[in-house]
Order: C-alpha cells, then sequence, then structure tokens
C-alpha cells in the first residue's frame, strides 16, 4: 500500500476504515479472532545487494500481550523503526514470521487490524482536525462493513481536541496536530497500534504534556501497543515492559519490567521506584553502548 495513504489515514492495510461510536478496547480482530497480541518469531532482516548485505535485525523475538504497552528504545540505528514496519507489513522480514492476534501480518493489514503514529503528524491540510480524523472512516466505507467504528468528535475531545475540531493544522501548534494524528488512530480501532516516536518533533514541555495526554487515553482506552522512543522517563512512563534493542545486529539485549501501579499520572516522576527504574534502563543502554551486550 502507498505511504501515502498509510500516512493520510493512519490504517495499515488500505482505504481506510472507521470507527464511530461504542469504544471497544480491545479493537477490531478483523473477523473474530481472539486478542492474542503480536507474536514475532525469530525474525531476521537485511539490506543491501546480494554479497554486500547488512544485517540490521538478528533473530528477534517478542511477545506482546494484548492490552499490553510495551516500548522499544536502543541506540540510533539499532533498527528500532526497521522492526516497527516489519510488523506494520511494511517491509518483509527475511526470516522468521510475525502474528497479530493469531492472524498473520497480511491478514490483519487486510483486516485494518493495525494503526501506525508516524513521527510526523501528516494531517491533509486542506482538511480540518474533525475532516482528517474522520477520513479513517470516510474512506472506502465498503471496508467497513461490520467494524466497531469509534465516534471521530468524542475521541477528540477526550484528547482535548474539541475547542481545535474546525480548525485546520496550520492553525494548531505542533503538539496538538501530533495530538490529533494519534486520534486518528485511535478512530478507526485497530487492534494493535505501531507508534514511531510520535513526539520526537516536539520540545520537551510540549512533549511531556503529550505523552502525559497518551497516557491518560491509553488507560481508559487499552490497546496493544509498540511504541518506538530515545527517551528513557517516556519509555518508563507510559510502559508495561521495555525492551533495550542493541545495534549491528540490531537484536535485544535486555526486557525490563515496568512494575509501577496504574494509572499513572506526572506524579510518579518523583517516585523513588520511577527513579530506579530509571537507573536500571540507563545502566541497560550504557551497557549496549559500550558494546558489554554480546
Ligand atoms: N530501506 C533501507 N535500505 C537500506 N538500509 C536501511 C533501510 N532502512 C533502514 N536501513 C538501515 O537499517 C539500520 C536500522 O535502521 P532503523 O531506522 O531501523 O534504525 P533505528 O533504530 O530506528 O534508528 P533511529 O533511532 O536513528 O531512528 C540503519 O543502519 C539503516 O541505515
Amino acid at each position: 500500500m502507498s505511504s501515502e495513504l498509510l500516512d493520510v489515514t493512519g490504517a495499515v492495510g488500505n482505504r481506510l476504515a472507521a470507527p464511530a461510536a461504542g469504544a471497544r478496547s480491545a479493537g477490531n480482530t478483523g473477523g473474530g479472532t481472539a486478542n492474542t497480541g503480536v507474536q514475532v518469531a525469530n525474525v531476521s532482516k537485511s539490506f543491501g545487494p546480494e554479497g554486500a548485505k547488512t544485517l540490521v535485525l538478528d533473530d528477534v523475538s517478542l511477545s506482546i500481550h494484548a492490552g499490553e504497552f510495551v516500548s522499544v528504545i536502543g541506540p540510533s540505528g539499532c533498527g528500532k523503526s526497521t522492526l516497527l514496519k516489519v510488523i506494520a507489513g511494511l517491509s518483509d522480514a527475511d526470516d522468521g514470521a510475525v502474528t497479530i492476534d493469531g492472524k498473520t501480518v497480511a491478514s490483519a493489514t487486510k483486516g485494518k487490524m493495525i494503526g501506525l503514529v508516524p513521527q510526523s503528524p501528516a494531517l491533509l491540510p486542506w482538511r480540518t482536525v474533525l475532516e482528517n480524523v474522520t477520513l479513517p472512516i470516510t474512506v472506502n466505507p465498503k471496508a467497513n462493513a461490520g467494524r466497531t467504528l469509534r465516534d471521530p468528535q468524542e475521541i477528540l475531545e477526550s484528547f482535548g481536541l474539541g475547542h481545535a475540531i474546525n480548525k485546520y493544522p496550520s492553525q494548531l501548534s505542533g503538539g496538538m496536530q501530533q495530538r490529533a494524528a494519534i486520534a486518528r488512530a485511535f478512530v478507526f480501532d485497530p487492534s494493535v497500534l505501531l507508534m514511531d516516536e510520535p513526539f520526537s518533533a516536539l520540545d520537551e514541555m510540549n512533549r511531556d504534556q503529550q505523552r502525559l495526554g497518551l497516557l491518560d487515553f491509553w488507560q481508559t482506552n487499552r490497546k496493544t501497543v509498540l511504541f518506538v522512543t530515545h527517551s528513557v522517563p517516556e519509555a518508563i512512563m507510559l510502559s508495561d515492559r521495555i525492551i533495550v534493542m542493541a545495534a549491528h545486529p540490531g537484536r535485544i539485549a535486555d526486557v525490563i519490567d515496568v512494575d509501577l501501579p496504574r494509572p499513572r499520572d506526572a506524579d510518579v516522576y518523583a517516585t523513588d521506584e520511577f527513579r530506579d527504574l530509571e537507573g536500571a534502563v540507563r545502566t541497560s543502554l550504557q551497557s549496549v553502548m559500550e558494546k558489554k551486550y554480546v
């Protein structure tokens, strides 16, 4: 599928889907499949011409349980985005398998079970916020038969954008635009959300605000989430587990459980438990950077 279509709808798979009314936290599973989450089994991926290939993902295996929020962190170039693209079906693995709620990626994308939030919001400038977020519902309405749809206006209000629904993207701050892009992904109620550094373009204050907004929304609208980030506090605040990747080749070096109670809010930052976890993640990253991990 074209990246343009992906960008403007937030759905991986095709001419978009749509959610309206009746929040179903489990999400659409593309036809009666149980929510079993994401399974990545022995995935390898290389880039480059035959004879000069670079191994980017080396035998990566992980499970994300249904409704679990998992972050991936690691040095630049370790393959975080590549892993996310393989799970999204935007890039094929050379070896291994990925299943989404028990279905192949091809089947999951066809059933519009996967939502993607890219680094930049990619809203259509000539459409209002509401029209952008409604796009997944209006494109190819036939494909929405049997889906649980969410009410775009209600979701925008939940994201604190109720006052901005009739504004154009250019009238919004960067943070508000990215919030609209996240709302757009929730609106067609996918089973799995893949987020690739959605807040990386924002300044720290704005970033923290958006992060807390996402946390708040996700805690009442649980989805299976894989979230790529470079920010340790962000990974801890949002996640149930943090996967630390090593580079050259990209592989899983460490998995850290984030056993902070939920629901969480900004007060968590000041707790000893948060600081301990921050120390643990930074130590793990340091090991990876120093290539202590073999
Ligand atoms: N389409 C491609 N063709 C060739 N090489 C690629 C392609 N996509 C990614 N790579 C290479 O694969 C490696 C991993 O890239 P990837 O973007 O997955 O890393 P990352 O961990 O997400 O990096 P960053 O944190 O900087 O965004 C890099 O060396 C990159 O240059």
